[in-house]
C-alpha cells in the first residue's frame, strides 16, 4: 500500500505569470520564495514552497504527496505499475525544480496528475506573508473525479487514504490526523477543484471576507461553517478560475481505530451549517 505522508505542493499552469503572482501576493497572502525560468515558487507555511506557478496551460495541474523515503517511493512505482498506471520517473533536473530528493508521476483513475516525493524541502526562514490574512500553512486540496466511488477504492486501497466523512457520494478523506487532505468532487474531467490554506482564526476569514471583496475578487462560497470538518471557511476564485478556500477549525481524527464516517445526505446543509451555498453547484433545496 502506498502511505501517503501530507500533501506537498501544487503545481499550476499559468498562462500570465504576472497575474498570477499580483493575485497571490496582494489578494492570497503568499510569500514568494524565488522564481525560475517559467516557474513562480510561493510559500504558505515552514516549506520551500507549496505552489507553485509554470508558465503554460492551465489544465496542467498536479499536487504533490510526500512519502516517507525513496525504498517507499520505489515500492509506489511497482505498486502503480502493476495495477497499469503508467508511471513517470522524475528526472534529476525535474525533481530540483520542485524542490525535493526525488519523484515519481503519474495519473489517478480520473486522470489527475500526481507526484509522489521523497524529501520535500523546508526552509530555515521562517513564513512572511505578503498580507496579513493570517495563513498558517496549505492543508488540503479538493481533486475532481469523474467516478468518487472508483476514485475512493483508489485512494484508500491502492494508498492508505481513510475515508472520515461523506457528503452523497463524495468522501473526505485524511492520510493523518487531519480531517482531511484530499476530498473528491464530482466532476466531468480531471482537475483540482480547490486549494485549502489554514488561517489562524474566524477573525481571519471574516477579515479576508471583506478585504477580497474590496478587491472585487469573486467570493465563491461562504463565509460559512462545514458540519463536515467543523471548519469556518471562505471560498473565492483567482487566475485561471481556480478555486482558493481559506478555513480555521479542521477537526483531527481522535482516535484512528474506531473512527466511523458519517454519511451527509446532498443537501446544502452539508456543505454549510450557516446556510451559505456554493456558487454554481446544483444543489436540492431544504
Ligand atoms: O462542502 C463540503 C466541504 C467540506 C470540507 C470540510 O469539511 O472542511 C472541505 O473543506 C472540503 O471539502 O474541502
Ligand atoms: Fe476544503
Amino acid at each position: 500500500m502506498i502511505q501517503l505522508k501530507d500533501v506537498s505542493y501544487v503545481r499550476l499552469g499559468s498562462p500570465d505569470l504576472e497575474q498570477a503572482e499580483q493575485f497571490a501576493t496582494t489578494c492570497l497572502g503568499l510569500q514568494i520564495a524565488g522564481s525560475g525560468k517559467a516557474d513562480l515558487y510561493l510559500r504558505s507555511d515552514a516549506r520551500a514552497h507549496t505552489l507553485c506557478y509554470t508558465e503554460g496551460d492551465p489544465r496542467r495541474q498536479t499536487v504533490g504527496f510526500e512519502v516517507e523515503d525513496e525504498a517507499s517511493l520505489q515500492d509506489a512505482a511497482s505498486t502503480l505499475d502493476a495495477l497499469g498506471h503508467a508511471v513517470h520517473a522524475g528526472t534529476a533536473e525535474e525533481a530540483e525544480r520542485r524542490k525535493v530528493k526525488s519523484f515519481i508521476g503519474f495519473r489517478d483513475p480520473t486522470g489527475n496528475h500526481i507526484e509522489l516525493v521523497v524529501r520535500p524541502e523546508r526552509s530555515g526562514r521562517r513564513y512572511f506573508a505578503s498580507r496579513d490574512a493570517g495563513i498558517t500553512g496549505f492543508s488540503h486540496v479538493g481533486l475532481n473525479s469523474t467516478d468518487p466511488a472508483r476514485d475512493e477504492l483508489f485512494w484508500t486501497q491502492v494508498c492508505n487514504a481513510r475515508v472520515s466523512d461523506r457528503i452523497g457520494d463524495i468522501p473526505l478523506m485524511r492520510v493523518n490526523a487531519i480531517h482531511h487532505t484530499i476530498a473528491l468532487v464530482r466532476a466531468p474531467q480531471a482537475g483540482i477543484q480547490h486549494i485549502n490554506h489554514q488561517v489562524e482564526s474566524s477573525d481571519d476569514v471574516l477579515r479576508s471576507y471583506y478585504f477580497l471583496n474590496d478587491k472585487r475578487v469573486p467570493i465563491v462560497f461562504g463565509p460559512g461553517r462545514h458540519p463536515t470538518s467543523g471548519a469556518r471557511f471562505l471560498y473565492f476564485s483567482g487566475p485561471d478560475g481556480m478555486i482558493f478556500e481559506y478555513s480555521v477549525g479542521v477537526d483531527e481524527i481522535e482516535d484512528e481505530a474506531t473512527h466511523r464516517p458519517r454519511q451527509f445526505g446532498f443537501e446544502p446543509a452539508s456543505f454549510c451549517m450557516w446556510g451559505s451555498r456554493p456558487a454554481g453547484m446544483a444543489l436540492p433545496s431544504t
